[in-house]
């Protein structure tokens, strides 16, 4: 059949993939530092009747091959043999190589859950190259600290790179927008020094907050010099602060970068009543954010990540697949397995907290300043 040039790959037409099965929900409820969150956040979805609107596409475990296209080897092998080692034989290595132990423990079935997250996303980003969808989700993914060859950060995989990878077969320059609380590190390491990815993380900076990286000076190195993006900021943000900042910085970023697709990890760690306690958004704030992306029109993957409130994360990822399908919602929550997570209001919205906003205007109109510099050296 006639190849479809690469710069405008059609939609055949407006559906939206979601990447699902039971099993898959099982593997992440049991694995994912969140225990039980993968269930609520489905649960809420389909108690709202959108999993009847979306495409659901059940995931398949990514391969070794597909692994290694970012890991190396040795850790991807690493990670098989002792996610299979039954944890009385002591005889694996316990060390910190590769990273796994305190934040990212070596369970029994960890490979399993790391290959099939991986899977899912790859599975999403297929979908948009293949044509079938103009946007594709897949909450269980957004694992964006894994390095080449070291699990970080409650994340064994880094499956954002690996869509990344995947996308660039088909499409010349991506845009890989970060909104979880922490910088995405993995992912801007992995392409810092190249201009056919642009890494853009809005992300918490300051002394002693992990990862510790995303300085906004960082700006990528060689053939990648300013095609790495730092946005930080300080505790206390809310919602029209944080989208005047994105809509700025991003808009900005698009309009001179010009990518052809988008990957967007919308971790939801930022949400007022997180128990990481940083900024104070919610999910209308990050759902403007979202309608400028989507606005673009561009084939977009949406991922998770962080998300520490079971109910706030499943009341954000449910708005914005809701606001994705073009779907406006009843603010009480439906009568549902996991109902009780929403109490005491039992209601959609989250209301911010009235908690003290460190981003002065003056550092944030700085801060846009420095980024806006940079990305006029972007052609
Ligand atoms: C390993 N760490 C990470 C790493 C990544 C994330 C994350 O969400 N990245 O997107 C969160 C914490 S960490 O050292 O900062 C923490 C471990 C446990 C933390 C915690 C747990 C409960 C309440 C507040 N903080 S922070
Ligand atoms: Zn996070």
């Amino acid at each position: 059949d006639v190849l479809v040039p690469r710069s405008d790959v059609a939609c055949r037409n407006d559906a939206v993939v979601f990447v699902h099965s039971q099993m898959y929900v099982d593997l992440c409820n049991n694995l994912a530092k969140v225990p039980g969150r993968a269930s609520a956040v489905h649960g809420l979805i389909e108690a709202y009747g959108l999993t009847k609107e979306l495409r659901l596409v059940e995931p398949r475990p990514a391969t070794v091959a597909e692994l290694t296209s970012f890991h190396s080897t040795d850790y991807i092998d690493h990670l098989r043999k002792a996610s299979a080692e039954e944890d009385e034989e002591k005889d694996i290595d316990v060390s910190e190589e590769f990273g796994l132990c305190y934040d990212c423990p070596i369970l029994p079935g960890v490979y399993e859950y790391a290959a099939m997250v991986a899977g899912a996303t790859l599975t999403a980003a297929q979908c948009l190259i293949d044509g079938e969808c103009r946007v594709a989700i897949n909450w269980h993914g957004g694992w964006h600290h894994a390095k080449k060859d070291e699990a970080s950060g409650f994340c064994y995989v880094n499956d954002p790179v690996l869509a990344i990878l995947r996308l660039r077969e088909r499409f010349s320059k991506v845009l890989y927008i970060d909104l979880d609380l922490h910088h995405g590190d993995g992912v801007e390491d992995a392409f810092c020094c190249t201009s056919r990815v642009m890494t853009l993380s809005l992300h918490k900076f300051d002394t002693g907050f992990f990862p510790g990286t995303g300085d906004i000076h960082d700006t990528g190195m060689g053939r990648g010099r300013y095609y790495t993006v730092n946005v930080p900021l300080r505790d206390g943000i809310q919602d029209s602060q944080y989208f005047s900042v994105f809509n700025k910085v991003v808009s900005q970023a698009e309009s001179c970068y010009r990518p052809e697709a988008v990957v967007l990890q919308l971790g939801a760690d930022g949400m007022s009543g997180d128990p990481m306690g940083c900024f104070n958004l919610t999910p209308q704030g990050v759902g403007r954010c979202l309608a400028v992306v989507l606005d673009w029109k561009l084939p977009t993957l949406l991922l998770g990540g962080g998300g520490y409130h079971v109910g706030n994360t499943a009341r954000c990822w449910t708005a914005l697949t809701a606001q994705v399908l073009g779907k406006s919602l009843p603010q009480d929550i439906p009568e549902h397995e996991h109902f009780t997570e929403y109490g005491p209001d039992y209601e959609l919205g989250i209301t911010p907290g009235n908690r003290v906003n460190h981003n002065t205007d003056e550092y944030v109109e700085e801060v846009i300043n420095i980024v806006s510099e940079n990305l006029a050296h972007v052609m």
